[in-house]
């Protein structure tokens, strides 16, 4: 899969700030199938540092995890109704509903990171998604999000 699963998001639903290809803005995240999960690649620019040098904010690793949860839960909806992103109708876009994050170690900051999606759950509206954030190969925080599809 080269595109991203935010590509295949419609217009209308493409200006988050962090994921929306349409926010200039933004961090536009790039969420992608790796296997039966998901991974997006991304490096926190020295701005968004907390209280540490060096180390990212939390709410910079919560937004990252926020994103590619969202993606990943519209992406394991898709395949579980037997067809890929870009195949026939537009992808069903889902909201978070819910979402924890366990702050494991400081995220570094100017670093590549990697952001995991891996499916929990899938009920109905719902989709549960467990995820992940390492640097380097060491988790820095995990994060379970509940997933609700969005009524339009
Ligand atoms: C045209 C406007 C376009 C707007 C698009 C926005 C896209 C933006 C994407 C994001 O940025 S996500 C940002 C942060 N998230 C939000 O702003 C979502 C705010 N919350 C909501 O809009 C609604 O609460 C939500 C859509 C998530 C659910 O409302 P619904 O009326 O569609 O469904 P409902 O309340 O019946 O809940 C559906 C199921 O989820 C369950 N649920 C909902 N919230 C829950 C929660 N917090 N914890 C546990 N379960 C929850 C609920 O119990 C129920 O379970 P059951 O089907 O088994 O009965």
């Amino acid at each position: 899969m080269t595109r991203a699963i935010q590509d295949y998001y419609p217009e209308r639903f493409s200006h988050c700030f962090g994921c929306g290809r349409n926010n200039p803005h933004g961090h536009q995240l790039k969420s992608y199938w790796k296997g039966d999960e998901t991974i997006a690649r991304f490096t926190i620019a020295p701005m968004y540092s907390g209280g540490v040098p060096g180390n990212a904010y939390g709410g910079m690793v919560a937004s990252l995890i926020d994103c590619h949860g969202t993606a990943s839960a519209a992406a394991f909806a898709c395949r579980a109704q037997g067809h890929e992103l870009g195949e026939g109708a537009e992808p069903v876009r889902f909201v978070t509903a819910s979402l924890t994050i366990d702050y494991l170690r400081p995220t570094p900051v100017g670093k590549e990171v990697t952001i995991t999606g891996r499916l929990m759950s899938l009920e109905g509206r719902k989709v549960r998604v467990a995820l992940a954030l390492a640097a380097g190969g060491t988790v820095c925080a995990r994060g379970e999000m509940l997933a609700v599809q969005f009524r339009e």
